[in-house]
């Protein structure tokens, strides 16, 4: 029989906590959309006591929302429930998560209170909970630090009186996985009437164990685990819900039986929604949904994975709803990826061919961070086929001058095919007017997307490299390189270089295209 892992998203309460992370109701609205999509079970849409503005994003999620339980938070304080309970009023599902602090520090020094007083408070915060919402739960917040007999205590109290969850928060992220399973343990094996309620954990990342510590939990009968899309919240965090999912799913050898029902290929949509609206980048090493998570460079894996993918991959990109794992060419590379994406890019080369080209990769590989498929293509025509260039610039005037009065004016000729492409143009200025010229020769008009210009060496032959970049059809960019001791020849010839590396990559898609 399946045992269920309930998901418990708290995105839009404890990672909106996080400093910088705030979202507008709109915005929280879409999140909330997507944890619907993702099937997570109960969504924490706010603390409605605590402003205006949480209050009707709670009400707009309960009032929009189908399938989750929508839950709202709530100090241990009759006000704070009773705007819970308003905020959640049109949930399908409802639930009032009320906390009250319990470890001797947060009692003495936030709550000036005694721990009797402080169960006083849970207890009567849950009772009073009940009258608002079926599923109530409760957290003994700091409960990591907390004295074991006084949770014990607290804990049972609760479930008397009605709590349906209870939930044990590592506010501070202090505890380590071994510690947190004990705590767990300890609860189901002292609390006689721990049965009546859902185990849940809640645990933050100050040192790095969130998702371990939660995973402990699980393993010692916690059944439900809050967290956040990409780990946001507090400090330095909650445990991230892909990794719990993931790892739960990817070890089902470990977890035996245990399961969650979240849909695991909405996770990168996801990812980037909540990445999108909280303006927090997603790390490139972020476990499962940073860029570099399903990307591979060094040779020896490369190698590895085109015989078989699970030399280097435990889980598929398919898994989380990325189209595929992404092979990146750079000075780590191989032979052997180099040569699966020149035949990707319908090149088919000879042994030897394959060695000149490998080694001119190197060589550019070792200047650059990522070798492009242009890049490829562009040794392949010039090293290996020794293709004439597409356009040619054969001859460049320039009248420019600082009076106001002088128009800057250029007439280029361009070699294409073995004709004479012949264009005159005035500009902004002599680089506007070569680069009006250059359309006007080739009919071909791409938009200048950047323009550098930089001196490759010293003295007065100071050689000139210009860097232009122009964006293909469907957005890609496509940089082109000229150096000349003359900055406007040099810009001239980068603008053209990009030009034909654009024809020739139109030219390799269609290629691609015809050969499937
Ligand atoms: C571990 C967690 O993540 S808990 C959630 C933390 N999230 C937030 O705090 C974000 C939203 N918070 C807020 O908007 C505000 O802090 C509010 C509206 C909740 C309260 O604001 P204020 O009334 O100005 O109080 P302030 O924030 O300064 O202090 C908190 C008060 O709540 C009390 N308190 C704290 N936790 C609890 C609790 N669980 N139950 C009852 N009272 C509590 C404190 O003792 C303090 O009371 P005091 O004002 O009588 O000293
Ligand atoms: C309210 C509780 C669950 C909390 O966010 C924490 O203790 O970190």
């Amino acid at each position: 029989m399946k045992d269920k892992i309930y998901i418990f998203d708290t995105t839009l309460r404890d990672g909106e906590q996080a400093p910088g992370a705030a979202m507008g109701i709109q915005d929280k609205l879409q999140v909330a959309h997507q944890l619907e999509a993702l099937k997570i079970d109960i969504i924490e849409a706010g603390f409605p006591v605590s402003s205006q503005a949480q209050f009707e994003a709670t009400e707009m999620i309960s009032r929009e929302l189908n399938y989750p339980t929508i839950a709202g938070l709530a100090r241990a304080s009759k006000s704070d429930i009773d705007k819970a309970g308003e905020a959640l009023k049109a949930a399908n599902r409802k639930r009032i998560h009320t906390f009250i602090a319990t470890s001797p520090i947060h009692m003495e020094y936030k709550l000036g209170k005694t721990p009797d007083e402080v169960l006083k408070m849970a207890v009567e915060a849950v009772s009073h909970a009940k009258t608002a919402a079926d599923e109530v739960e409760f957290s003994p917040e700091d409960g990591c630090r907390s004295d074991m007999d006084f949770l014990v205590e607290i804990v049972q109290a609760v479930i008397e009186a009605g709590a349906t969850t209870v939930n044990i928060p590592d506010t501070v992220g202090y505890v380590l996985p071994e510690e947190y399973g004990k705590i767990i343990a300890t609860l189901r094996e002292r609390v006689p009437n721990i049965d009546n309620a859902v185990l849940s954990t809640h645990c933050h990342n100050d040192l790095g164990m969130a998702a371990a510590n939660s995973l402990a939990g699980v393993k010692n009968g916690a059944r439900q685990v809050e967290c956040t899309i990409n780990g946001i919240g507090e400090r330095a965090g909650n445990a991230a819900m892909e990794e719990i999912v993931l790892a739960v799913k990817t070890r089902s050898d470990f977890f035996e039986g245990i399961e969650t029902d979240i849909k695991t290929t909405e996770i990168a949509k996801a990812s980037k929604l909540v990445s999108r609206l909280t303006g927090f980048a997603v790390a490139p090493n972020k476990a499962i949904v940073g860029s570099n998570a399903f990307a591979h460079e060094s040779g020896i894996h490369v190698h590895g994975i085109l015989k078989n993918r699970e030399t280097y991959e435990i889980m598929t990109p398919e898994t989380i709803g990325l189209e595929g794992n992404r092979m990146v060419l750079g000075r780590h590379s191989g032979k052997a990826g180099f040569k699966k994406r020149c035949e990707e890019m319908g090149y088919k080369l000879s042994e030897d061919e394959l060695k000149t080209a490998f080694d001119k990769f190197c060589q550019l590989a070792d200047k650059k961070k990522e070798v492009f498929d242009e890049d490829i293509a562009a040794i392949i025509s010039d090293d290996i086929r020794k293709e004439e260039q597409i356009f040619k610039l054969d001859h460049l005037q320039v009248a420019s001058g600082s009076s106001s009065s002088t128009i800057p004016t250029a007439s280029v000729r361009i070699i294409h095919e073995g004709k004479s492409l012949v264009a005159a143009a005035h500009g902004d200025g002599p680089v506007d007017a070569a680069y009006q010229a250059v359309r006007m020769a080739t009919e071909i008009s791409p938009e200048l997307e950047s323009y550098s210009i930089r001196a490759v060496t010293g003295g007065k032959d100071a050689l000139g490299e210009a860097t232009v970049e122009i964006l293909d059809d469907s957005g890609k960019r496509i940089i082109g390189r000229g150096a000349s001791t003359d900055i406007i020849e040099a810009s001239a010839k980068a603008y053209v270089d990009a030009i034909n590396r654009l024809v020739r990559r139109q030219k390799i898609t269609e290629m691609k295209e015809s050969s499937i």
